[in-house]
């Protein structure tokens, strides 16, 4: 799917069409959301009624570097996400036949495997785009139900980055980092460009909030995206934890450049500090990645699905030294062995 460039899962209306007034333009912006229709179900930038401040629901535990050791007699309260029996087919397809994990709070998980094997699937029903045919997904403890929409809050703000920048060409970068909180906070428009820009510099990037996305390098859109995804309305009196979860953010990418999203992956992590030397905003995050690179740098611990199911999960370290006979071959790239193509 798409690169790094994402750019979180909005709360767009039903139609294919948004309007954005921003208040410093003279006539308000059509803006064709087609495109990324799918972002319309999405949602979760609103903040959730009835949410914990986040300080009381992050396990004290997690404070320091046990985030790194995953246990299966964790503390239920410190489980974000859950995918328990999750079954999917497309048509006669059927790509995950019982998929379980769990996404505890603090923790950046990669998700790998052979191609086909469903790992942009999950993220999409983690995501609420797809609904599984059977089995359950649970947000914080709650048994997510359908797909989401803006009246069925999870209680945790989930942001899905896609492969592809996903800009909308006819706006400025304020106007794209910006666009969930012109569109749907009342925050007053001063205050929505200041933290535009503060975001921006969140990600290394200054003086570019006039510019329009066609006039941005590759790299720069990328961080324009992550900079939407992570812009929050700071006039909310709850502060939610926060999911990114990321769509193969660096395929495609040469190494250097795969370095530079690695890092901006992990600089907004909250264990993370972002451009301006503060931590990052964002509670925990998954990757589906193919890239050796960005399974060392980028994340902590491993879930590995083949054949529609989790036939591994282990720490970052553990990968390359695994006795399993699948985690072998696909950390050797061998033919032989009992992924099959
Ligand atoms: N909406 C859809 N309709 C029909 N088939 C689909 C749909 N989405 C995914 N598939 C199929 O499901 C399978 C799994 O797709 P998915 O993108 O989840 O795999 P993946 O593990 O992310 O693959 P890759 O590593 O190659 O990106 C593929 O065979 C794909 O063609």
């Amino acid at each position: 799917m798409s690169s790094l460039v994402g750019s979180s899962v909005y709360p767009l209306n039903s139609r294919n069409v948004s309007y954005l007034s921003t208040g410093n333009r003279t006539s308000r912006k059509k803006v064709d959301t087609s495109s990324i229709y799918t972002r319309k179900f999405v949602c979760c930038s609103m903040a959730p009624q009835n949410l914990k401040p986040a300080d009381e629901f992050r396990p004290s535990k997690f404070n320091d570097s046990s985030l790194n050791l995953f246990t299966e007699d964790l503390d239920e309260t410190d489980v974000l996400i859950e995918c328990k029996d999750v079954y999917k087919s497309f048509g006669e397809k059927h790509i995950l036949s019982g998929v379980n994990f769990k996404i505890k709070y603090g923790e950046a998980v990669g998700i790998i495997g052979p191609s086909g094997t469903g790992k942009s699937t999950i993220l999409k029903i983690i995501a609420g785009l797809l609904t599984p045919d059977k089995g359950e997904v649970y947000i914080r403890g709650r048994r997510r139900h359908g797909l989401i929409s803006d009246d069925d809050m999870s209680g945790l703000r989930i942001g899905l980055v896609f492969q592809s920048a996903a800009l909308f060409d006819s706006l400025t970068v304020r106007e794209n980092v910006g666009f969930l909180l012109y569109e749907h906070s009342r925050m007053p428009r001063d205050k929505i460009q200041e933290l535009v820009a503060e975001t921006l510099a969140a990600v290394g990037l200054k003086d570019v909030e006039d510019r329009m996305p066609s006039e941005l390098s590759g790299g720069m859109k990328k961080r324009v995206a992550l900079a939407r995804s992570i812009i929050n309305d700071t006039t909310k009196t709850t502060i939610e934890p926060e999911v990114l979860l990321y769509d193969e953010p660096t395929a495609g990418l040469d190494p250097i450049a795969s370095t530079v999203v690695e890092d901006l992956i992990r600089s907004v992590h909250c264990k993370g500090n972002d451009a301006l030397g503060k931590p990052g905003k964002i509670a925990s995050y998954v990757v589906v990645t193919h890239q050796h690179s960005t399974i060392r740098r980028a994340v902590d611990r491993l879930v590995f699905l083949h054949e529609g199911k989790v036939v591994w999960e282990g720490m970052t370290h553990e990968f390359t030294s695994s006795a399993n006979p699948i985690v072998q071959q696909f950390a050797s790239g061998n033919l032989d062995g009992p992924i099959r193509y």
